[in-house]
Formats: structure tokens, sequence, C-alpha cells
């Protein structure tokens, strides 16, 4: 525990009685750059007139599992979104700063926004297969973007990696509706490999699933780093110990507080508050 840390807890860990912490300082371990996969420069988010995101600046490591941890309607997902600029569809999203990828802000005017998703892919809270067959689930984006290559391989490709092609290879015509929750989840991360992107971004891919689907998925995740960056927004304290390498936590109305190793953070946090957080003292 650092000696701030410790002075907090010896006084009664006033900073866990719920005080906005304007000063707490960022505690980043810095991620080599030749390792990097995204880097966000200052990166400040605003709907209208609030304040989302404070100035971030992170670099997230390539084929790993990043963590993004803390309470409700701290930031994560507005974080999750600008990676990928989700946030675009937002009307009221305004974004600052810079998302390097590939040393290139994905905010500069030259950048084709579809393109990009098909390089930074997302899989959402809810399970949200199209209502069309398993092939064409995995098949759709690729027709849409001219795949010229073996269609009938890709798709069975992606739907192995997605630990789905045993359970589904004899239905592939049948409706992806019809599909349990958790093995629809699995399906929409097979979608979102099809394109083989670089960095697979998940919002919550796991809440609203029962225990052995969740399981099932967060095995998947761990699977996923061999060939991919996977960066997981995550509510279960657990879930981001056990599945990532990387854990980010955000505190107090948008601020990047810790990064770094996800045993360091859940061993030994810099900030009281993030130790009260993560021992389950508020959030
Ligand atoms: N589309 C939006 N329009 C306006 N405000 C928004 C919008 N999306 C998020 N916000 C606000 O931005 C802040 C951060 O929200 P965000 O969803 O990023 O937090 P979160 O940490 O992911 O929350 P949760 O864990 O509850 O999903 C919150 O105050 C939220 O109300």
């Amino acid at each position: 525990m650092s000696q701030e840390s410790q002075t907090a807890s010896q006084e009664g860990s006033p900073a866990s009685q719920g005080r906005i912490d304007d000063d707490l300082e960022p505690s980043i371990e810095s991620t080599p750059e030749a390792h990097t996969a995204i880097e966000t420069r200052d990166l400040e988010v605003f709907y209208g007139e609030e304040r989302a995101l404070y100035p971030t600046s992170v670099r997230l490591p390539e084929k790993q599992v990043t963590a993004i941890i803390g309470p409700s309607g701290c930031g994560k997902s507005t974080f999750l979104r600008c990676l990928n600029r989700m946030n675009d569809l937002i009307d009221v999203a305004r974004i600052e700063g810079e998302v390097l990828f590939k040393g290139k802000n994905v905010y500069d005017d030259d950048v084709d926004p579809v393109a990009l998703r098909r390089r930074i892919g997302m899989v959402f809270q809810k399970p949200n297969p199209f209502p069309k067959s398993i092939y064409d689930n995995v098949a759709y984006g690729l027709k849409i973007q001219g795949f010229d290559g073996d269609l009938d391989a890709r798709v069975e490709e992606s739907l192995r990696r997605a630990a789905l092609w045993n359970e589904v290879k004899d239905q592939l015509g049948s409706s992806g509706l019809d599909l349990s929750g958790g093995q629809q989840q699995r399906l929409c991360i097979a979608r979102a490999i099809a394109p083989d992107p670089e960095v697979v971004l998940m919002d919550e891919p796991a809440s609203a699933l029962d225990p052995i689907a969740t399981s099932k998925v967060e095995d998947l995740i761990t699977e996923l780093a061999e060939d991919y960056t996977v960066i997981v927004v995550t509510h279960n304290m657990q879930q981001a110990a056990r599945i990532s390498d990387k854990t980010a936590v955000f505190l107090t109305g948008g601020r990047l507080v810790e990064f770094g190793d996800t045993d360091r953070i859940f061993s030994n946090p810099e900030h009281q508050r993030v130790e009260d957080y993560i021992t389950g003292k508020f959030g």
C-alpha cells in the first residue's frame, strides 16, 4: 500500500467517505510504445455541457486483455466508445484530444469510421444478433465489404474462434435469434471477429448471461487475446481479476485514476479510493 493510502487508512479513510477527489493524481503505468495497440492523448468527452471524461492519456497494450472498471456513470462506456468512434453516433457528444491507432489519430478527417470499426470491432452488453441465419450473421459484414475470399471458410473460422462452431455447425441456416443468450453473445463475438479486426472492444459482454454462459465468454476472452487486443468494460471485479492482464480504474465523474498490471492493482492499488472500490466499500 502506498504511503498516501496508509495515511488515509490510519486517519479513518477520509477518501472513502464519498468526497469528490479533485486532487487524485493518476497513477498510469506506461505500456512501451512498441507494444501499444491504442494510445489516447488528453482524450476528453462532453455530452452537451456535461463533462463525461477528464483528459485521459493511456497506452493500451496489444494482444492482451485490458479491463475497464469503475462505479456506475464514471465514463467506462464513454471511454470505450471513443476508441472506435461509436460516440460519433451520439449527437450531443463532443470529443477532444486524440486516439492513436497505428500511430494515426482516428478522429482525423480522412478516417472512415465504418472502415475503422472493421479494424476495431465491438461487442455490446445485450446480445444483438441480426434477425438472420447464423451463417448470415457472420457473413453479412464480410459481404458488404466485398470480401472476395472463401466465405464459408471465414464463417467457420470465426465461429470456431468464438467457441461456437461445434454447437451450431449443423444448423447454420437457423435464425441467430433462436440460440440461447450465451450462444447469441458468442455469435456476436464471431460477427465482430469475422472481418479479422486487430482490436475487439466489449462493453459488459457477460452481464446479461447466466453463470455458465458467463464462464464460457470469459474463457473465450482469454483465448481471443492470443490473436487480438481485447478491451473489456466490466462491473464485475472478480471477472476483471480473472480475465485481464491490465486494468484501468475510472472514478469520480470520468477520471482514469489508475492503470497497470491487474495483479498489482488488485493486490496493491496506489489510491485509497481504488482500494475501497475494489474491496466493495462503494460503487
Ligand atoms: N448519450 C448520452 N447523452 C448524455 N449523457 C450521457 C450519454 N451517455 C452517457 N452519458 C453520461 O455520461 C456519464 C458517463 O456515462 P457512461 O455510460 O460512460 O458511464 P459508465 O461508467 O459506462 O456507466 P455504467 O457502468 O452505469 O454503464 C454519465 O453521467 C452518463 O449519464
